[in-house]
């Protein structure tokens, strides 16, 4: 298949060196020319260290090397989606599939990527999502993802482009779930650092993770998505990874703050786009729009974008009014 990379970040770069290992003819495309220009002539990323990228993949920053492509995949940071695909959608008359693997929401709006990809070009989109760091697929580490579309077919052509015996891909149709799971799971991964950062325990975590994802889903189901989702490889399979890993950057970006490091200085210290902070943002929005409780993410936007002392947000998260684990229904069985 011919293949091209929208966003040459280490996600795009894992990807593209999967792509090529599976026999695809891959051109890796890059926003600034330095960028594209670097890669091809060192062959080497900075946001994967130590990782040469193989012979035979194509670097390209203009757009039109999309034209007569027969996937393309998307694979910017979720502030560059939308003018990503807008600049691409002249070239993509003849592309049968269009792939999303960005873990964001747009600012404002509420969109999920695949919806922007689809805005710009007019076409149905994949999402594909999963616990799955660049790091880790760039070296060839067994992993698994979910590919989603409500149109299977589509949805199996991008699972065979993309699967091997080191990359397990499901399929789903919920792409609803499986792009909400994926970026709001980054919200609770920020946090999971900061009470790293501030020297709590595994208890916290498990804590934080186990009503984090409650949270997650409730927001999620009331846009439209699948409880069953949340079980999966892009709910609670990539809220594990990105809560434990030293590979997220969302986690290190939190233990930065939890050890008092000013926000927008922590998020410069990872170097590296910081997704759950934009998440905070627009999951707080949603949860407000859709009269969804979300206690963790309204703490995560108080302490990121008002200032509020992560103590003294976990404090009272502990001794919000008391409750029940189980839905009034429950009680009644
Ligand atoms: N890194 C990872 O392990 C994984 C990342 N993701 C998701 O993939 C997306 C991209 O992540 P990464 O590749 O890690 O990000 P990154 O931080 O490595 O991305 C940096 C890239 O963004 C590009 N960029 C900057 N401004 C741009 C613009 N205006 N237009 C287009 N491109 C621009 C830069 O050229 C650079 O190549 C994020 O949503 C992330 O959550 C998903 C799974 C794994
Ligand atoms: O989504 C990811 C892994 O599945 C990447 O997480 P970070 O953005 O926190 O590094």
């Amino acid at each position: 298949m011919q293949v091209t990379i929208a966003g040459s970040g280490g996600w795009g770069t894992a990807l593209a060196i999967l792509l090529h290992e599976n026999g695809h003819d891959v051109t890796l495309w890059s926003h600034f020319e330095t960028e594209s220009k670097q890669l091809a002539e060192t062959h080497q990323n900075p946001y994967l260290p130590g990782v040469t990228l193989p012979e035979g993949l194509h670097y390209s920053a203009d757009p039109a090397c999309a034209q007569g492509r027969e996937m393309v995949v998307f694979a910017t940071p979720s502030f560059a989606v939308r003018t990503t695909a807008h600049a691409f959608a002249p070239y993509l008359a003849e592309t049968p599939l269009l792939v999303s693997v960005t873990k964001g929401i747009e600012e404002g709006t509420g969109y999920r990527m695949s919806e922007l990809v689809s805005q710009e070009t007019g076409r149905t989109v994949v999402a594909l999502s999963g616990p799955s760091h660049a790091e880790e697929v760039s070296r060839g580490i067994p992993t698994g993802v979910v590919v989603a579309c409500p149109e299977r077919e589509l949805a199996e052509r991008v699972q065979n482009a993309f699967m091997c015996s080191r990359f397990r891909v499901y399929t789903s149709p919920d792409t609803a779930g499986i792009e909400l799971g994926a970026a709001l799971k980054n919200v609770i991964a920020l946090c999971a650092g900061v009470c790293d950062g501030m020297g709590y325990g595994d208890n916290t975590k498990a804590l934080l993770m186990t009503r984090g994802l409650a949270e997650v889903a409730r927001l999620g189901m009331a846009l439209g998505a699948h409880r069953e989702t949340f079980a999966g490889l892009a709910g609670v399979g990539d809220l594990i990874v990105t809560c434990t890993s030293m590979h997220s950057r969302n986690r290190r970006a939190g233990i930065l703050i939890g050890q008092g490091v000013p926000v927008q200085e922590a998020m410069k210290q990872v170097g590296a786009v910081v997704e759950g902070y934009y998440a905070a943002q627009s999951a707080w929005e949603l949860a407000q729009r859709k009269n969804v409780d979300m206690p963790i993410t309204e703490a995560a936007y108080a302490v990121l974008y008002e200032g509020r002392d992560p103590r003294e947000a976990l404090n009272s998260l502990m001794l919000r009014d008391r409750t029940s684990e189980a839905e009034d229904a429950a009680w009644a069985r």
